[in-house]
């Protein structure tokens, strides 16, 4: 019986295989997506000639030891490929991003990618989005404020323990007794002044490599969900 890991390490590389010479590719955060560098830097040890930009300064720090090329995301305005883990996806490719804070910067890269790709060991599967936690990255400047906001939405929200994002904010983690229409909650959480970024990916995922007990499916998006 697969492990685990080994079934992060499965999606990973189903998900790698995608990558081509010549290839721009976007890294994502967290175990899983580190399995995925992993397999990158091999295939780059073997001759593959791609370039990456990175979503978290740890994703970029395994990068360049493995000896992938990476480039500052602010010179870059189209990602060919991106690759990065979920907590949650669902099969209208709904995701929700950021149990490892990385959410806002993996936002971005996403949304400059022509394709992104989620990889997932199988307990990330579920038939709807919405029992795990909701993050939200928040101006510090903006904190009580943006918490009593949430808590007046029934968010239920708790400030992460300790812990600044690789631009200095903090992390708020949600929880909505339900999440029945993601889209009117992703539009609310954008709407209110000091969020900066929300970890729900409700168009940024075009499939999914989802690894059980060793065996890999894939998820492919089929036109626009709702
Ligand atoms: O969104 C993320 C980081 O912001 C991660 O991709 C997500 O939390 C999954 O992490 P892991 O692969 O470690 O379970």
């Amino acid at each position: 019986m697969a492990s685990i890991d080994d079934d992060k390490k499965a999606a990973a590389v189903a998900a790698v295989a995608e990558v081509r010479d010549g290839m721009l590719v976007g890294l994502g955060t967290g175990s899983t997506a580190a399995f995925a560098i992993q397999a990158l830097g091999e295939r780059v040890a073997e001759g593959l000639q791609i370039r990456a930009v990175v979503t978290s300064e740890a994703s970029g720090k395994l990068a360049r030891e493995l000896g992938i090329e990476i480039l500052d995301f602010a010179t870059i305005a189209q990602v060919d490929l991106t690759i990065d883990g979920a907590d949650e996806i669902d099969s209208r490719c709904f995701a929700i991003k950021g149990a490892g804070g990385a959410m806002l910067r993996e936002k971005i890269v996403a949304a400059a990618s022509a394709r992104m790709v989620v990889i997932a060991d199988g307990s990330k599967r579920v038939d709807r989005i919405g029992a795990a936690k909701l993050p939200v990255e928040v101006l510090p400047f903006a904190i009580a404020y943006v918490m009593r906001v949430l808590t007046d939405l029934g968010a239920a929200p708790t400030v992460r323990d300790n812990y600044r994002t690789d631009q200095g904010n903090l992390v708020v983690d949600c929880h909505f007794a339900t999440l029945e229409d993601p889209r009117a909650t992703a539009a609310t959480l954008a709407a209110i002044p000091g969020i900066l970024g929300h970890g729900l990916f409700l168009d940024e995922v075009n499939a999914a490599y989802i690894a059980t007990n060793g065996v890999v499916t894939r998820l492919e998006r089929m036109g626009a969900s709702d």
